[in-house]
């Protein structure tokens, strides 16, 4: 046995060193998070060949899939990860972290099979059936619609996941099953804070609102795209019609000014046009500052003494740019403006068409709304902030702390091996599933009652490293909410060739034929197609019309009849493209008998019916997953196996059956 697998075998155990070893995972994120997952994920033995089994077993290992570490990350190293992902060093910037997390996480067991993607979640590549080749998920990602996007996924794969994220000193850890837990969606998630296009445009009042207008209106309409798509503001019922119309003409007149990109009054015209004019019309709303303090009109030409050359001025700004964690004077802002004005329009001319964004560390970027929003604190009587202290609140940034990422990681492996071991557990309410994909070999019990349920002894984890009391607490966790929108729906497959020419009208047939759906409707991701009023579309060819597409595409059937079944969301795919002149429809749906409870069920009843419905081919094995698939002998087997082995090697003492085989070295 090799010294490094006999240390896990020690920590863990035979059984679950073995199914760790003989594990597929995928890892979506190689960020603060995502690296300190793969490195506990290689060291503790995941993606590597089990050498512990010795000659006795070898032909056993040839035949077995080989296991794996999947790492998918779209983004590329920046310097400011350096701090907290510690696969990184400065060489590597501007490399793929995915790429580099294996490169380095490779050095601590160089028989470790990493395979390591730079792309993006959401790609059509990454389809069901990618998801469907995992044991086990790991989300490590920084953004809601990825994590949703990954939620959704693993359920339509029915496929464990295990979601992490951290917010400064807290880290929360959730195991996700599909039928057993709740999901990540089951529970809204606080939308993006938004603010009505008043308060950012005429009556900012905080820091934080002339930061929005700085990167979400002047940026964008300067060097980027204009204002309407920014999700940070939104006309709301409190906002002045009158006024948003007047402000509409004042983004135009600023679009007049972008024409003079690249000359040298450039940056003077926008100065004046927004902290002058603009706000002299402002000034001229009497009603607006009936009880308000007035805005302070600036100009360009009253800082006139103090720089003859704009040429210095520029260079000024530059060398004023470095100090970030000062205040600068009014003067200074309007230097660093400048400078900030003179890099972004000679990148914006060196690449016509090619819209700028605002990002936190692409310092022009950065200093020129650092500059612009101080400035218009200046002219609303708002306090000025360091550039720091903007980018925090620019970023929407929590300090990432790189402790609370370790622990959160080591808290997202610790939740696998109870997966992957699936210790039973004490029934405490009513229903009893068997989620023979984690572990076939061992029944969970699920209650629906308050106290919730343990999947495998799971838990939901929570984090608070500056606590005085708990560090980290747990949540047992509840089964799923019956009226989720993302997991209550039973998830099943729709296949169609290639080269189908399959209607719309074929889809409606199959489903009343095979699924005896009477009135319902259908959505896909263009909106909804079919309902009973709505017949227009039946003609229309399933693939031209966009209704079916390869890789992520989802149609969801509602159920309207007074049966009111539980939604069923198809996942399309095509298979190869049949060669019959005339293809028929060829749509096919698997698995092939799928039943769809009530959903007036209760809670507990329709999870056992969703979990029987995945499992619809009658053949619980088959569900028994891939997990299961190579494994040759039961987990009694392996206890007794691992007795011997352990007699054999008398410095491995076995403790109990279940993964604690404890040693003295
Ligand atoms: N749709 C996606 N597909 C693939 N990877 C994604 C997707 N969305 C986010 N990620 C990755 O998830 C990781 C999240 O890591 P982390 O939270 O540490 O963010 P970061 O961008 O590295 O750091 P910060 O945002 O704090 O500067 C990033 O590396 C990011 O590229
Ligand atoms: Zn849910």
């Amino acid at each position: 046995m090799q010294r490094r697998d006999r240390g896990i075998a020690q920590s863990l155990g035979l059984p679950l060193t073995k199914r760790v070893k003989e594990s597929r995972v995928l890892l979506v994120g190689a960020g603060g998070i995502g690296c300190e997952v793969l490195k506990n994920l290689v060291c503790s033995g995941f993606g590597s060949l089990p050498q512990y089994y010795g000659g006795e077993i070898a032909s056993e290992i040839s035949d077995m899939r080989r296991p794996e570490i999947v790492v998918v990350d779209m983004d590329t190293i920046d310097l400011s990860n350096l701090n907290r992902q510690f696969l990184f060093r400065k060489q590597h910037i501007k490399k793929y972290k995915a790429l580099v997390a294996k490169e380095t996480a490779s050095q601590f067991n160089p028989s470790v099979n990493i395979d390591a993607q730079s792309g993006n979640i959401f790609d059509d590549k990454y389809d069901v059936a990618f998801f469907e080749g995992f044991d086990l998920v790991f989300n490590a990602l920084d953004n809601l619609a990825a994590r949703r996007h990954v939620n959704k996924m693993c359920l339509a794969a029915d496929v464990p996941l295990i979601e992490s994220g951290t917010t400064g000193f807290n880290g929360q850890v959730q195991a996700i099953k599909k039928g057993v837990t709740e999901c990540y969606d089951c529970n809204p998630k606080p939308a993006q804070k938004s603010f009505p296009i008043c308060t950012i445009r005429s009556t900012p009042s905080q820091p934080i609102h002339c930061i929005v207008w700085a990167k979400s209106y002047l940026f964008p309409e300067l060097f980027g795209t204009s204002e309407e798509d920014s999700a940070d503001v939104t006309v709301t019922e409190v906002d002045n019609v009158e006024e948003v119309a007047k402000l509409r003409i004042e983004a135009e007149a600023l679009k007049t000014i972008r024409g003079l990109m690249g000359k040298s009054e450039f940056a003077q015209a926008v100065f004046d046009k927004v902290f002058r004019d603009d706000i002299e019309r402002l000034r001229g709303m009497e009603e607006m500052w009936l009880s308000r303090r007035k805005p302070e009109v600036l100009c360009f030409e009253q800082f006139a003494p103090s720089m003859d050359k704009s040429e210095d001025v520029v260079e000024r700004g530059r060398a004023l740019a470095m100090k970030d964690q000062a205040i600068w004077s009014l003067a200074e802002n309007l230097a660093v403006f400048s400078s900030a004005v003179d890099a972004l329009s000679n990148r914006t001319l060196a690449s016509p068409g090619t819209p700028l964004e605002f990002d936190k560390d692409d310092k022009d970027t950065l200093d020129f709304v650092a500059s612009a929003a101080n400035l218009r604190s200046h002219v609303f009587g708002i306090p000025l902030n360091s550039e720091w202290e903007i980018k925090q609140m620019a970023g929407n940034i929590i300090p990432a702390i790189a402790t609370s990422n370790a622990l959160t990681a080591s808290l997202s492996v610790l939740e696998a091996f109870k997966i992957m071991r699936g210790a039973s557990f004490e029934q405490k309410g009513v229903s009893k599933l068997t989620i023979s994909h984690v572990a076939p070999t061992h029944n969970y019990m699920v209650t629906n009652g308050k106290e919730g349920f343990m999947l495998g002894g799971s838990k939901m984890v929570f984090l608070n490293s500056r606590s005085t009391e708990r560090m980290i607490t747990t949540q047992n966790l509840v089964p799923p909410q019956p009226d989720c929108a993302v997991c209550s729906p039973v998830y099943a497959k729709l296949r169609i060739p290639s080269n189908s020419s399959a209607t719309l009208q074929d889809l409606v047939t199959l489903l009343q034929e095979k699924l005896g759906y009477e009135d319902f409707s259908i959505q896909a991701d263009v909106g909804i197609i079919y309902d009973p009023d709505l017949e227009d579309n039946l003609e229309k060819g399933m693939i031209p019309a966009g209704y079916i597409k390869a890789g992520n595409g989802f149609l969801t059937v509602v159920d309207e009849g007074d049966e009111g079944r539980v939604d069923l969301v198809l996942s399309t795919s095509f298979t190869p493209n049949t060669t019959e002149a005339d293809p028929e429809s060829g749509l096919q749906l698997m698995p092939e008998e799928i039943s769809l409870p009530s959903k007036h069920k209760s809670v507990a009843e329709s999870n056992g019916q969703a979990m029987t419905t995945t499992e619809a081919t009658g053949d619980a094995s088959k569900v028994a997953a891939h997990f299961n698939a190579k494994r040759k002998r039961d987990a009694e087997e392996e206890v007794v196996g691992a007795k011997k082995r352990a007699k054999a090697d008398e410095e491995v003492m076995v403790v109990e059956d279940d993964g604690a085989i404890l040693l003295d070295d």
